[in-house]
């Protein structure tokens, strides 16, 4: 099979909307309106360190204000650029329209490696590159909210929060400026592994309909489904560790910067993860076989492939000899445009980024909702529960008093069930209810009509449907 020549970043998401524009009726002109990038801002800045100056560039890029805050994480590599941010920012539009949260698209990064510095200078870094965001309202509640993505986390949040709040002492919501914060300082419990918990979400939604398990060439359950995982880092271990301990999937292979382990038996993915924050990689790793050439293990034979690392890992050089049955794209833009098209006629089922990595912005909702509502999540909630659940308690109670029943109600019964559900709780079930909904939305798309035949085009219809309803709706 001829493989396409392979486009940039951003030009492969523009394939993949232009395939699903193609079978849409849109008026002329607002096509390129929702497809194009509305802005993309380039900072230098100088942060004096180890007695030198050193200037650093950044980028954040709003993709489309259809809906504001517009919403996307800052990533920290020394490989971001204009068209990487801008790519993100598009796939961050249409991926809040499909899962529908409120927001429009935006992504921004700083060009940097990370391990590179020390906790103090990243934390100057941050805050300088926050100051520069947030003055031309790039970082604002109300209007753009980033949130952790490649080499930023809870840590770099939290800075940037106190740094916007530094610079806006009377913004009673100022808090809500970032998303992904830790939980003692403005956070919600269940962001950190809310990526990786919704790619797990999305494959138990997948298996629940044995007529798509089908057409990726595989039957029953996640259990025992030998899965390769490339990156083990935020998405990548939260997704791997739930489906091994909470779903029986056994996880074959991991692919990590220096190499990659594998073990037919299923690799202990918490041990793994320990050794590679001790050791800084695979290599070593005793209870697997190390591979040196880890881009290698991709191809390798498995039900299910996880690309949770980089962009553009499953490109024209190597997709005629993936092996995969499926793919979950945990990280945005693994499979190359040119890629793609190899894989949907190969017939391989590709669960899309704009639906598998949606948990994180699903939660980065909640966050936000919670910030500005400044209430602990989830008492409003217990508190209505609570009344009405009391009412059908204390019936039963009376009716089990009364020998009414044929049965007696066992001691404690009313305070445990009162309990309630816990913030933990009522986030992971919002997020599980979310994925299920936008995946049934993107399948009856794909079952329904002829001419969609794979997953992420059914995706991008409803999500370009969405936006230009939104568009529409208030004009231009
Ligand atoms: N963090 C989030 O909430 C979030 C949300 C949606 C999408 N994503 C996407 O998921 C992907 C991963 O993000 P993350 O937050 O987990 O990043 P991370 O920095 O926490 O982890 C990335 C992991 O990939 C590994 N890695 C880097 N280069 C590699 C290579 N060449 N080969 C193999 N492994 C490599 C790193 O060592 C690290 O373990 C990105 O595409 C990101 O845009 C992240």
């Amino acid at each position: 099979m001829s493989v396409p020549a392979e486009p940039s970043f951003r030009d492969s998401v523009d394939l993949m909307f232009n395939r699903a524009v193609a079978l849409m009726d849109l008026e002329p002109g607002l096509e390129e309106k929702i497809r194009v990038c509305n802005a993309t801002y380039t900072v230098r800045f100088g942060v004096r360190l180890r007695g030198g100056i050193h200037t650093f560039t950044g980028y954040r890029s709003v993709h489309s204000e259809h809906m504001e805050p517009v919403k996307g994480g800052i990533r920290y590599a020394t490989g971001v650029h204009q068209d990487e941010v801008e790519a993100l920012a598009a796939l961050m539009t249409y991926k809040c329209a499909l899962v529908e949260t409120p927001f429009g698209g935006s992504k921004g990064g700083l060009c940097l490696d990370p391990r590179e510095y020390s906790e103090e200078e990243l934390e100057r870094i941050t805050r300088r590159f926050t100051y520069e965001l947030a003055k031309r309202d790039l970082i604002n509640p109300s209007q753009n909210v980033p949130a952790p993505d490649m080499g930023t986390g809870e840590r770099e949040m939290a800075w940037i929060a106190d740094q916007y709040q530094r610079m806006n002492t009377t913004d009673i919501n100022a808090r809500a400026c970032v998303t992904g914060k830790p939980a003692h300082a403005g956070g919600i419990q269940g962001r950190v592994e809310a990526t990786g918990r919704g790619v797990q979400y999305a494959l138990r939604e997948f298996f629940r309909h044995p007529e798509d398990v089908k057409a990726a060439r595989l039957s029953g359950s996640l259990h025992g489904k030998r899965i390769i995982v490339q990156g083990l880092g935020n998405v990548g271990y939260h997704a791997a560790k739930f489906l091994a301990e909470e779903d029986g999937a056994k996880i074959v292979g991991i692919v990590e910067r220096d190499g990659a382990i594998t073990s037919e038996s299923g690799l202990d993915v918490e041990a793994v993860h320990g050794w590679i924050g001790r050791h800084g990689g695979v290599k070593g790793f005793a209870d697997g076989t190390f591979v040196e050439d880890g881009a290698k293990v991709l191809e390798e034979d498995c039900d299910v492939l996880i690309p949770a690392a980089l962009e553009g890992v499953i490109n024209r050089d190597n997709v005629s000899r993936i092996r995969a049955r499926m793919i979950v794209e945990a990280a945005n833009g693994p499979i190359t445009a040119a890629a793609d098209e190899v894989l949907r006629k190969a017939g391989t089922v590709v669960i899309p980024d704009l639906y598998a990595n949606a948990g994180g912005v699903t939660v980065s909702y909640f966050e936000w909702v919670k910030n500005l509502s400044h209430i602990r999540f989830g008492r409003m909630q217990r508190r209505q529960e609570e009344a009405r659940h009391e009412l059908l308690i204390n019936e039963l109670e009376r009716l089990s008093r009364d020998k009414e029943l044929g049965w007696t109600l066992s001691p404690g019964f009313k305070e445990k069930y009162l309990r309630g559900a816990d913030e933990l709780e009522l986030v992971r079930s919002g997020l599980d209810d979310t994925m299920r909904t936008a995946y049934q939305a993107m399948r009856k798309v794909w079952h329904s009509r002829e001419d969609v035949a794979d997953l992420r085009t059914a995706a991008y219809l409803v999500a370009i449907e969405r936006v230009s309803a939104s568009y529409r709706a208030k004009g231009l």
